[in-house]
């Protein structure tokens, strides 16, 4: 008879996980539930906490798939999952604390966009993970510079922190495709090319779109509402730098190779390792600087 309880292999059951954990401060709300900064109580070691109510069994197997993509993906430049747990019908996801924050807080508190040699040295690293995804078959689906954390070493993390996830069911509902029957061509051929691996090519355009995010501060029709970008998106040609001049031919040519609207024309995560402006960089010391700029104010008393 079909066993009762399913066994996850990375998850701790009846088990209370803040028998260890004390929450230290909240770091985000959403629609899923709250985000701590926690302390383990012995080693001090400090992790983010995700706690998620799971109603029944078919919601475990959703949340399940985002337990084993981070169980599996232990890589330098992908969040790293600390523990996970199934206590009093929740799910309790800690992950290694990253005490810079995410990109996109940072731009909004320096109030500027970042240098060209600090956006090489996070493109290496976001797309070091990102091959490192896709040679997994696993793809992001949404990458921007708020899914980037920065770290005092000067690594980033790439994660999905869909704790705005009111704000996701809203972007869900604007992206809803219509009933097949009025679907457009396009749509229907994005639809249809299921077999071909098509989707990893999208990380690709949306990691293009993110440097315009880290340059100009905001990605590309930033001030249309979310429903006419779609249709931007379809019908403009391949978004650039808001003042291309001020940035070198290099970086220029890098983001010509993402934005490409065709996914079989565009440039594959591995492909890009390779091109002139991340393969010249070799240590992060501007994003280590970069982590002192955005902690300094906290540290002057
Ligand atoms: C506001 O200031 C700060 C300061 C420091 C931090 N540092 C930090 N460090 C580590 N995680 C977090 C975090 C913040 C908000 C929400 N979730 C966070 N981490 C987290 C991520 C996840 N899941 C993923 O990142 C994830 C899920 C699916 C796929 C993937 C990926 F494909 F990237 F591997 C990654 C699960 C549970 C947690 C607690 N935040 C955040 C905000």
């Amino acid at each position: 008879e079909k066993s009762k309880a399913k066994e996850y292999k990375n998850v701790t059951k009846d088990v209370d996980p803040m028998e260890n954990w004390v929450k230290v401060s909240e770091l985000g709300d959403g629609a899923f539930g709250k985000v701590y900064k926690t302390e383990h109580r012995e080693t001090g070691q400090l992790a983010a906490l995700k706690t998620v109510p799971v109603a029944d069994e078919t919601e475990m197997e959703d949340f399940m798939v985002e337990i084993d993509i981070l169980s599996e993906c232990k890589h330098d430049n992908i969040v790293g999952l600390h523990q996970a747990f199934f206590y009093d019908n929740q799910l309790w996801i800690f992950i290694e604390f990253c005490p810079g924050g995410a990109i996109d807080d940072i731009i909004l508190e320096l109030e500027k966009g970042l240098t060209e040699v600090q956006i090489q040295c996070i493109t290496k690293q976001l797309f070091e993970g990102l091959v490192f995804l896709h040679d997994q078959r696993i793809i992001h689906r949404d990458l921007k510079a708020g899914n980037i954390l920065l770290c005092p070493d000067g690594s980033i993390r790439l994660g999905d922190f869909g704790v705005s996830a009111i704000l996701k069911q809203r972007e869900k509902r604007y992206t809803f495709i219509g009933t097949p029957y009025w679907m457009a061509p396009e749509v229907v051929a994005c639809e249809a090319i299921k077999e071909e691996p098509y989707g990893v090519k999208a990380d690709v355009w949306s990691a293009g779109i993110t440097l315009i995010e880290m340059a100009d501060m905001f990605p590309p029709y930033h001030e249309t509402n979310p429903m006419r970008v779609l249709i931007r998106i379809t019908r403009s040609e391949p978004p650039i730098l808001a003042v291309p001049s001020h940035w070198s031919k290099d970086f220029n040519d890098f983001l010509s190779k993402c934005l490409v609207k065709a996914p079989s024309q565009r440039s594959s995560s591995r492909d890009l390792l390779s091109h002139s402006f991340i393969s010249s960089v070799n240590d992060y010391l501007p994003l280590r600087l970069l982590y002192c700029e955005v902690r300094a104010p906290v540290e002057e008393v």
